[in-house]
C-alpha cells in the first residue's frame, strides 16, 4: 500500500536523525516539512515560543491534545526534568503508531505516554486511570473547535490548579474563535497572545497562553 505523508516523515527521521537525540529529531522533521512536504507540526518558530514558556513554567505534569506525528511531544519532552511526565492524547491509531516510533527513536519514551482515544473520553479518566492530580501545563493542538469544550472538561474535572498554564496553537490560522472569546472574557484566566506564523509558511498565526488563577 502507498506510504502516507506521516510514514514518509517518520522514515526520513529514522534515516537522517540521530537515535536518542531529540533535538536532531525535531530539526530533521522541520527540514523535511519545510523542504519536501508541509505538515501540521508546531514547527521551529512557534516551537521557540513553546520552549520559552516551558522553561518559565518548569512543569512536572503535562497534557498535550493532538499528538499527530509526535513532533511537539519530542520538543516538549527534550526540555523536561527527569521526573516530569507528558501525557499526549491521539485518537487516530495510524498517527499514534507513527508518534510512538518517533518518541522512541528520540529516546524520550520514559517521559512521554501516548493515550490513544478521543480527548473527550480520556480527560475524564485522567485522575482515576492515569494517576493525575492536577496539570501544570496543557498544550492544545488538536481539532480547533475542540479547544473550548476540552478546556471546559479540564475545569469540570478539577484538573487545573492556581497557576496551571494552557498554551493553544493556531489561534489565528486555522483559528479557535470560540475558545479565544471564552478564555479572554473569563476572569479566572490571565491571557497573553504570542504572534508568530503558520509553521513552514509566511502566513500570520499566533499562540495564546492562558494562566488559570484559581
Ligand atoms: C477531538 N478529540 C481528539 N482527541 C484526540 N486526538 C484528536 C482529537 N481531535 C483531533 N485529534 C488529533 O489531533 C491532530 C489534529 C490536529 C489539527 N490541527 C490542525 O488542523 C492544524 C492546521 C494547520 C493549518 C494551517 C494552515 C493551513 F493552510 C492548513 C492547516 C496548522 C496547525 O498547526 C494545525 O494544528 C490529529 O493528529 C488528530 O488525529
Ligand atoms: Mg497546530
Amino acid at each position: 500500500m502507498a506510504q502516507s505523508k506521516e510514514e514518509r516523515i517518520l522514515n526520513f527521521v529514522l534515516q537522517n536523525a540521530v537515535r536518542g537525540d531529540p533535538q536532531s529529531v525535531v530539526d530533521t522533521i522541520d527540514k523535511y516539512c519545510s523542504q519536501k512536504e508541509w505538515a501540521m507540526n508546531v514547527g521551529a518558530e512557534k516551537g521557540l515560543i513553546l520552549d520559552k514558556i516551558l522553561e518559565e513554567t518548569k512543569p512536572s505534569v503535562l497534557l498535550e491534545l493532538g499528538t499527530y506525528c509526535g513532533y511537539s511531544a519530542v520538543r516538549i519532552a527534550r526540555l523536561l526534568k527527569p521526573s516530569a511526565r507528558l501525557l499526549t492524547i491521539e485518537f487516530n491509531p495510524d498517527f499514534a503508531a507513527i508518534a510512538r516510533q518517533m518518541i522512541e527513536f528520540a529516546g524520550v519514551q520514559d517521559k512521554v505516554k501516548i493515550l490513544e482515544g478521543p480527548s473527550q473520553t480520556i480527560i475524564p479518566q485522567l485522575k482515576k486511570k492515569h494517576e493525575v492530580d492536577t496539570l501544570d501545563f496543557v498544550f492544545l493542538d488538536h481539532w480547533k473547535d475542540r479547544y473550548l469544550p476540552d478546556t471546559i472538561l479540564l475545569l469540570e474535572h478539577g484538573l487545573l490548579r492556581k497557576g496551571s498554564v494552557i498554551l493553544a496553537d493556531n489561534v489565528i490560522v486555522p483559528g479557535a474563535p470560540e475558545f479565544i472569546k471564552y478564555i479572554r472574557n473569563n476572569s479566572r484566566f490571565e491571557c497573553t497572545n504570542y504572534p508568530s506564523h503558520v509553521e513552514y509558511m509566511k502566513v500570520k498565526d499566533a499562540m495564546e497562553k492562558a494562566v488559570f488563577v484559581g
